[in-house]
């Protein structure tokens, strides 16, 4: 069954089109990652499918319901960003305890096992945290509440090294033992290719591709060579990226699908894999040259 389903999906936001007619669907238990560069339109979407904004135009289905406004998707979704506000008087272990009440498949001691072992104390009060402090707690909820929908928008920002790898390990823990749809919003894909299952790319408000990750991996090569060869051998095909290197040798990335391996290498062109993460960079790339250019 769908979990979300989106159909030309629009979202209009004083003069800008932020969300131009996005249509996906993603099954139930599934973890699926929204990327794109700043300003692309993760934010807008995560809160249209957690009900806090309305769509322009299009349809939004989360758990079968239009999400705005719904209270049946409000108690089983749970958005966590670093805009949360939560009351400046209650403790953690208060707002644990409150957190609980509201959300029907809270599991208490998976938050209380956490808070300790990212060493909080149950006294201390939310506003007192720092940022990567606060947005761990957070995490904490997120993952503590079990909600069938668990929407995570940049959910490790200010989080050092150790507590972004521990929260991805607990929420892909946790996940197995208890699925449920998952949306994870990041700018370092990398991080976190290993936990998903498909990949959400948006660009300027359109989505750019939908696949799942062990396609996204294997959707693009690079090829190095000399210029005039790579330009010859890459005529007719699917290009995503070029740039030069050096005086006469071109890195030009190409649909994977599309390289015959013998006849590169009777061309003396090497060909090179390219992550997902690169190849997500490459299609949103603004068109306006490399930063280098700045300098010339
Ligand atoms: N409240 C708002 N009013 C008007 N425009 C907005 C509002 N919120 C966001 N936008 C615009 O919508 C576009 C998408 O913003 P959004 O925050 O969804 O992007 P994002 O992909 O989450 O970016 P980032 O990676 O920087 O967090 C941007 O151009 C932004 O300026």
């Amino acid at each position: 069954m769908e979990a979300i389903v989106c159909e030309g999906l629009t979202k209009k936001q004083k003069q800008l089109t932020t969300l131009k007619e996005v249509s996906f669907s993603i099954p139930e238990n599934t973890i699926v990652g929204v990327v794109g560069r700043n300003g692309a339109g993760k934010t807008t979407l995560l809160k249209i499918l957690a009900g806090l904004w309305r769509a322009s135009a299009g349809n939004v289905h989360v758990l079968g319901e239009n999400p705005f406004n719904s209270l049946y998707v409000s108690t089983n979704t749970i958005y966590i960003s670093n805009e949360m506000v939560l009351p400046n008087s209650l403790s953690l272990s208060v707002l644990l305890t409150e957190a609980g009440r509201f959300y029907p498949r809270w599991n208490d001691d998976l938050a209380r096992r956490l808070v300790e072992y990212f060493g909080f104390r149950g006294n201390d009060l939310y506003t007192q945290l720092s940022t990567g402090k606060r947005n761990t707690f957070n995490a904490i909820i997120g993952l503590s509440s079990r909600c069938p929908i668990t929407i995570f928008d940049e959910p490790t920002t200010g989080m050092d090294q150790a507590v972004r790898n521990d929260f991805y390990r607990a929420l892909l823990k946790d996940y197995l033992q208890v699925p449920r749809t998952i949306l994870l919003s990041s700018h370092h894909l990398e991080e976190v290719e290993e936990l998903l299952e498909a990949v959400l790319l948006l660009d300027r408000g359109k989505k750019q591709l939908y696949l799942p990750m062990d396609d996204v991996k294997h959707e693009a090569v690079g090829l190095t060579g000399r210029t005039e060869m790579v330009y010859t051998y890459t005529q007719a095909k699917t290009v995503f990226y070029r740039e030069s290197i050096g005086m006469d040798t071109t890195y030009t990335v190409i649909k994977a699908n599309q390289v015959d391996m013998e006849k590169a290498k009777q061309l003396g062109i090497q060909v090179t894999p390219v992550s997902a993460s690169d190849f997500c960079v490459y299609l949103t790339r603004a068109g306006k040259g490399a930063i280098d250019d700045v300098f010339q």
